[in-house]
C-alpha cells in the first residue's frame, strides 16, 4: 500500500534531502529496497515500521555508514543538489549529526568532553574549546537536564542518561540535519516528550527512526513507513496512520481517533489481541474471552 502526500511542503517545494533509490543488501541480504522520499529544510521525519523493516539501516544508508562486510550500496542522498556520497567527512560531519544506538567508550572519559567532541568538525585544533565554546556546551548540556553530569565519567550514567548525553553532542556539533537512531530508547516519559520537543524546537532537519506511533504522531511532521526493506507509505501521519496500514504493517487492531492535544493530529489506540483467560481485576472467579479489549461474558470456557 502506497499512501501519497496531499500537498506536504516537500511535494511542493524542492525538497532541502533527497533520498533517491536507495538499495542496500548486506552480504546476500537485500535490506532496502528502491527508497526514495524527499524532505523540506526544517522538517521532523520520522522513520517507523516493525522490528527489522530497515529503519536503522535506512539512517546508516543516509549518512553513508561504513559496513565492516561486504555491502553493496546503490541511490543516491543530495542536501539541495549536493550528493552527500561524493562530500569529505568533514564536510559531511559539518552538515549532519548523528546519533546510533550503540555507543561503547572502553576509556574514562567526562561528560563534558564528550559533549566537546561534537564540535571537532567545525574546529581546528588551535582553535579548540574556547571559553565560548565552554559556555555554549554548558547551555546544551542544561537543556537536556546534564549539568549535575558533567564532570562524570561517562561510561558510569545509566542507558537514558547516556543517551541524552549522545544527543546533546549532536546539537553541540550545531548540524543542518540530524539523525537520531531510536532517540527516546531508555528514556522515561518526561524526557522523551523533553528530548522529542527540544529536537522539534531547533528548527533543524531531522530523520528519527521510533517505534512510539503515538510519540511519532505528535512530534512529527511527516513519516515514511517501512516494512521488510520498502517504503510502504509517505506523508503526515494523519494520512498514513490510518488503521487498515497499522493493521498491514505492524498485525496489529488499532483505531485512529483525533488526539486530544491542540493542533490537527491524531493517536492510535490499540485493541488488545484476543485471547481466552481470565482477566486479572474482573473480579474472584471471574472468567471470560478478552475480545478486543472487552470481556464477553458467558463465554467462558
Ligand atoms: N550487518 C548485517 N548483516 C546482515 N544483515 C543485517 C546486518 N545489519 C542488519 N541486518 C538485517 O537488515 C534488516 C534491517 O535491519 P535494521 O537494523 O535496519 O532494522 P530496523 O527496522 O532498524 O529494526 P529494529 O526495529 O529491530 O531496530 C534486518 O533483517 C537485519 O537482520
Amino acid at each position: 500500500m502506497m499512501v501519497q502526500p496531499s500537498a506536504s511542503p516537500a511535494g511542493v517545494n524542492k525538497p532541502y534531502l533527497s533520498v533517491e533509490q536507495l538499495t542496500l543488501s548486506l552480504g546476500r541480504k537485500p535490506v532496502l529496497k528502491d527508497i526514495s522520499f524527499g524532505l523540506s529544510r526544517g522538517r521532523m521525519l520520522g522513520i517507523v515500521g516493525p522490528n527489522g523493516a530497515g529503519k536503522s539501516s535506512l539512517l546508516r544508508a543516509i549518512y553513508c555508514y561504513r559496513y565492516d562486510q561486504k555491502a553493496h550500496l546503490s541511490g543516491q542522498v543530495r542536501i539541495e543538489d549536493v550528493p552527500v556520497y561524493t562530500m569529505s567527512r568533514r564536510d559531511r560531519a559539518c552538515k549532519i549529526a548523528v546519533v546510533l544506538q550503540e555507543f561503547n567508550l572502553t576509556f574514562e572519559v567526562s561528560v563534558f568532553d564528550v559533549l566537546a567532541t561534537g564540535l571537532t568538525p567545525r574546529k581546528s585544533l588551535l582553535s579548540f574549546s574556547s571559553e565560548n565554546d565552554r559556555a555554549y556546551i554548558r547551555k546544551v548540556a542544561a537543556d537536556l537536564d546534564l549539568t549535575t553530569f558533567l564532570e562524570r565519567d561517562f561510561s558510569s550514567l545509566s542507558g537514558g542518561e547516556k543517551q541524552r548525553v549522545l544527543i546533546a553532542r549532536a546539537l553541540v556539533q550545531q548540524p543542518d540535519i540530524l539523525l537520531l537512531d531510536e532517540p527516546t530508547n531508555h528514556l522515561d516519559i518526561q524526557h522523551q516528550i523533553e528530548v522529542l520537543g527540544l529536537v522539534r524546537s531547533l528548527g533543524v532537519t531531522v530523520l528519527l527512526t521510533i517505534h512510539d506511533l503515538n510519540m511519532a504522531a505528535a512530534y512529527c511532521d511527516e513519516l515514511v513507513v517501512l516494512s521488510q526493506g520498502e517504503l510502504v507509505a509517505t506523508g503526515t501521519p494523519k494520512e498514513v496512520l490510518t488503521p487498515e496500514l497499522i493493521q498491514s504493517v505492524f498485525q496489529v487492531t488499532a483505531s485512529v481517533e483525533p488526539a486530544s492535544w491542540p493542533g490537527d493530529q491524531i493517536q492510535v489506540v490499540y485493541s488488545m489481541p484476543q485471547h481466552a483467560g481470565t482477566v486479572a481485576g474482573a473480579g474472584a472467579g471471574a472468567e471470560g474471552i478478552v475480545e478486543e479489549g472487552i470481556v464477553k461474558e458467558g463465554r467462558g470456557r
